[in-house]
């Protein structure tokens, strides 16, 4: 894959090959051009792997209004990747609680897939990919402690071999092997193990770096609780929803179900590898200024409370697999909501009241896995905004017939 460098209205990014050609198809379908926002991203270094920026010319038509609904990981990171393609459309994103307050400020932020029962394999595995790049590029970039994404190897391990021992993630991740006899030996309650090197993303020092990116693009971010999409109606033209496991009330998703995750933060600054045990109960995550103990998973818990008893109890698991965790100290409790569903809602609606209508994109339902895949989905996300705008172009251009 090629890598060139862009100059664009003052701001400088990187557009990788892949993305550029597909940014031509789309481009070649749109031929509008919006009044570009990009001088105010100008002190910024470039975006790793940006999405292609999309020129549209409208004389007739006022560049479309998008809100982005959801201010957690998948919202802040579906805005970045609108405001890439889209530089002209004004952005806004709205949201109840934005870091430290979101889902994303619990977890540990580990690129290691869960599996989507709904979604095609090859489907999950390019979104994987997608997002490993991008944090790849800011890993290897001078971004990156601000940024808080950086490497981490480490094993997972199994009392016996998984049914899959190559996951369809092994050749994503990188040198991902077998454990060898001499590192199984550390952990004497399990036969077999994979070894690799993949990433993390420290929160909240990840969503505050997508928050400051949004702003140096000129994208309003707005504390607000939104009671029903549609009031969204008269101030936007497009309204993207990001609202994690808030979306079972706000659309009346009966799938998306919360999945309870309780986890500690201590500081044990000799850990330096993870461990996971393959059953996915129990994991040790180093961050860059503490370590992540896990976890839980209760289906259908809408308690954000800590449990004692769940503590000790984690703190004993992890102990098992590390006993030198036993000289922890400064030991922090932390619950999200995983928003759970057989698959991420990706999709297109369009509302309709009174003959009026609003175009909806929904990004929700990511699950145990959404630092994994986010940047792969937000890009689908903005394909989607994309068919949006074009659609809205067209009803515009007919209206004038
Ligand atoms: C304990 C735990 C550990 C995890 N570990 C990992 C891991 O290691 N790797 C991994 O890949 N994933 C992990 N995850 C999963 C990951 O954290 C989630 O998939 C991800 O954070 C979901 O992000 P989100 O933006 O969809 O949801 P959220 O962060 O919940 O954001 C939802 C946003 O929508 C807003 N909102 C909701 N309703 C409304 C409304 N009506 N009006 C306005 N705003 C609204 C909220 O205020 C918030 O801003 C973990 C999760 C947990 C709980
Ligand atoms: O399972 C893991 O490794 C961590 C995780 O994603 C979670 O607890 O949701």
């Amino acid at each position: 894959m090629y890598v060139s460098l862009k100059q664009d209205g003052g701001a400088g990014s990187l557009l990788c090959g892949a993305e550029q050609s597909s940014a031509a198809a789309r481009a070649g379908s749109q031929s509008w051009a919006w009044r570009s926002q990009l001088g105010a991203g100008a002190a910024l270094p470039a975006s790793p792997a940006s999405p292609p920026q999309v020129r549209l010319c409208a004389p007739e038509m006022a560049a479309p209004k998008v809100a982005v609904v959801g201010a957690g990981l998948v919202g802040l990171s579906t805005a970045l990747c609108i405001s890439e393609a889209f530089p002209g459309c004004p952005l806004s994103v709205l949201a109840e609680q934005f870091s430290p307050n979101t889902t994303g400020d619990v977890a540990a932020g580990m690129l290691i897939p869960h599996t989507y029962p709904g979604t095609p394999i090859h489907v999950q595995k390019q979104w994987f990919k997608e997002t490993f790049a991008y944090l790849f590029a800011i890993s290897n970039s001078a971004e990156a402690s601000e940024a808080g994404v950086h490497l981490v190897s480490g094993w997972q391990v199994f009392k016996t071999p998984p049914k899959d021992e190559v996951p369809f993630w092994s050749d994503v991740v990188l040198g991902f092997r077998p454990m060898s006899a001499a590192e199984l030996q550390k952990f004497p309650q399990h036969r077999w193990g994979q070894a690799f090197t993949t990433l993390k993303c420290d929160c909240p020092p990840y969503l505050l770096w997508l928050e400051k990116r949004l702003r140096a693009k000129g994208v309003q971010l707005r504390t607000s609780k939104v009671a029903d999409l549609w009031e969204l109606h008269r101030e936007y033209d497009v309204v993207v929803n990001c609202t994690g496991v808030g979306a079972q009330q706000l659309v009346g998703d009966r799938e998306l179900l919360p999945t309870r995750g309780q986890v500690l933060q201590v500081h044990a600054p000799w850990v330096k590898h993870f461990i996971r045990d393959g059953d996915g109960s129990t994991y040790i995550y180093p961050g860059i200024h503490s370590v992540t103990l896990g976890g839980t998973r209760e289906k259908g818990s809408w308690s954000l409370s800590p449990d004692p008893a769940t503590t000790r109890d984690i703190f004993s698991r992890c102990c098992s697999l590390e006993p030198s965790l036993q000289r922890a100290e400064d030991v922090r409790v932390k619950v999200g909501l995983r928003p759970s569903r057989s698959a991420v809602r990706l999709q297109r609606e369009v509302l309709s009241r009174g003959g009026a209508k609003l175009p909806v994109v929904h990004n929700y339902g990511h699950g145990a896995g959404g630092f994994s895949v986010h940047r792969g989905t937000a890009k689908e996300a903005t394909r989607l905004v994309g068919e949006c705008i074009a659609a809205l172009r067209g009803s515009s251009s007919r209206a004038k017939l």
